[in-house]
């Protein structure tokens, strides 16, 4: 969670960078997390460029917004090589919905955190199946810090950590928030349909 050395010595001796991962269901508080993160950087007169893919215009074209209405400024991109381009000489980079990169983003992480950067990304360990989603395990490996955090089971009230689909659609990539999802632990996940509603 405190992932925050000062950075005023770097003329005489330049840090190293390095990637922090922010994973969890839908609902875990994964945005407001790197949303946190990243206003703490801007109050500390870091250069902060953040990224987010261009598909996700669920709340806003370019904001990254949480389901509780955070938000914070960020640059759509199609490829994850863009972000190359794009992050200049900020301090720090970051990125959200990073599940919906394909494992390009592995290499761009790692070249931006090489070149001195704070790599900050956030994203959905696993999909609606409860499979590891796309580039998130490779990026967890990679990673100095890994953060997961939890929802709370809209069934039963426990810990939540899967993202649970209602509607019968088997496509990997469908976006949405509560209409098509709910946050849902294990057992409530596992029971499919069958849960009791009433609990
Ligand atoms: N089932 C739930 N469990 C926990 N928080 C929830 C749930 N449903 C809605 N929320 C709201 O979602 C917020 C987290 O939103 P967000 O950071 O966007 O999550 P994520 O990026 O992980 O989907 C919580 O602070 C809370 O207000
Ligand atoms: C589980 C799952 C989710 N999605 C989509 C649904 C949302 O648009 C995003 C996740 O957003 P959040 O910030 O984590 O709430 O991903 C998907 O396309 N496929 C899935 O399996
Ligand atoms: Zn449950």
């Amino acid at each position: 969670m405190f992932i925050e050395p000062s950075r005023k010595k770097e003329i005489l001796h330049p840090r190293t960078g390095w990637i922090e991962v922010i994973c969890g269901s839908m609902f875990s508080g994964k945005t407001e997390e790197l949303i946190r993160r990243l206003n703490r950087a801007k109050i500390a007169r870091q250069a902060v460029e953040i990224f987010k893919p261009a598909l996700d215009k669920r709340y806003h074209q370019e904001d990254i917004v949480s389901h509780n209405e955070n938000s914070i400024r960020s640059t759509p991109v199609q490829t994850a090589n863009e972000i190359l381009l794009l992050a200049g000489n900020c301090e720090v980079v970051g990125l959200d919905e990073v599940q919906f990169f394909d494992t390009s983003i592995l290499d761009v992480c790692n070249s931006l955190a090489d070149k001195g950067k704070r790599v900050i990304v956030a994203g959905l360990d696993m999909d609606f199946q409860g499979k590891p989603f796309g580039c998130m395990p490779q990026l967890m490996s990679i990673a100095e810090y890994v953060t997961k955090v939890h929802a709370i089971c809209v069934i039963c009230g426990d810990v939540a950590s899967h993202s649970y689909r209602i509607s019968p659609s088997q496509e990997r990539v469908l976006l949405g928030e509560t209409d098509i999802y709910e946050a849902r632990c294990r057992r409530c996940f596992n029971l499919g349909e069958k849960v009791d509603r009433n609990f």
